[in-house]
């Protein structure tokens, strides 16, 4: 389902606390967006804004053209799908039963998940690479399994787009590249993901475009080649950065230059 994500002018912040401003987005069908800013920026407080969480101090957020508070939340999930960062559980589910969670916008009120659910749910372990977690208990699997888990859930809620708050956050190097090659072929398929992530060599990686956030303002838009120059990334989180091409990898990488 190609569906279009846009910001006009918002401001955004907790209950009189502003937080950032002055943010225009608009995140179109298929591509995948990177956020890029220092710890407590605002990433995470625009993203919830973004999903309706949170009202915004001033501006909108729309959905294909209408305001994200006019779809119900059952609506809204069958669009948009959220990744936290992935917190201390305190559900005693096992993973398939997660999964499974994400189908919950798509089942009518009081009705048991039907067989096309559970194939989703399957098929959704599947592709992340963890049905074998499948039966153990949430609350009992490794932090970076968690974080599977929930991008599996989401992905099990076939949505248009996808919003992952750090979702290579705790995992280990492999997982880490999981979740990008997870990215981008969620991308392939047509489903646009927003992503933040504290390293922008995930943005040269995986992002179609990339944004650079500075005390809740978005100070930089664009491709990631034209964007990730060393003098912004330097102003952005005050470290001396070498950019270069890798040519085994194919691609730019991005390395802070040590002292
Ligand atoms: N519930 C809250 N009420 C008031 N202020 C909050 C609340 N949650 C976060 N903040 C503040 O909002 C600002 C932005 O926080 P946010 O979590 O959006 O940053 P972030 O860019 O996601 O950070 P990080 O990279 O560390 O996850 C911070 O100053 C934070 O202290």
């Amino acid at each position: 389902m190609a569906l279009m994500l846009t910001a006009v002018d918002l401001a955004f912040g907790y209950r009189g606390v502003r937080v950032g401003g002055g943010v225009n987005l608009a995140i179109a069908p298929g591509e995948v967006f990177c956020l890029l800013g220092p710890n407590g920026c605002g990433k995470t407080t625009l993203f919830r804004t973004l999903l309706g969480l949170l009202p915004p101090h001033a501006g909108r957020v729309e959905l294909d053209g209408k305001p994200v508070a006019a779809f119900s939340r059952a609506e809204f999930a069958r669009r948009i799908a959220y990744v936290p960062q992935a917190g201390a559980p305190t559900f005693p589910f096992s993973v398939a039963d997660v999964v499974l969670m994400g189908r919950a916008s798509r089942i009518a009120t009081f009705a048991a998940p039907g067989p096309a659910d559970h194939a989703a749910a399957r098929a959704a372990l599947a592709t992340i690479g963890i049905a074998h977690l499948a039966e153990r208990r949430f609350s009992e699997v490794s932090g970076g399994e968690r974080q599977m888990t929930l991008i599996a859930r989401a992905l099990a809620q076939e949505p248009g787009l996808v919003v992952m708050d750090e979702p290579t956050a705790s995992l280990d190097f492999g997982n880490q590249a999981r979740v990008i090659a997870q990215v981008r072929a969620l991308g392939a398929r047509g489903i646009a993901v927003v992503l933040s992530t504290h390293d922008p060599g995930q943005a040269f990686a995986c992002a179609s475009r990339v944004a650079l956030m500075r005390r809740g303002e978005i100070v930089s838009l664009g491709r990631p080649t034209a964007t990730l120059k060393p003098e912004a990334l330097r102003a952005l989180y005050g470290v001396d950065v070498t950019v270069a091409w890798l040519e085994p990898a194919g691609r730019r990488v991005c390395i802070p230059t040590l002292e």
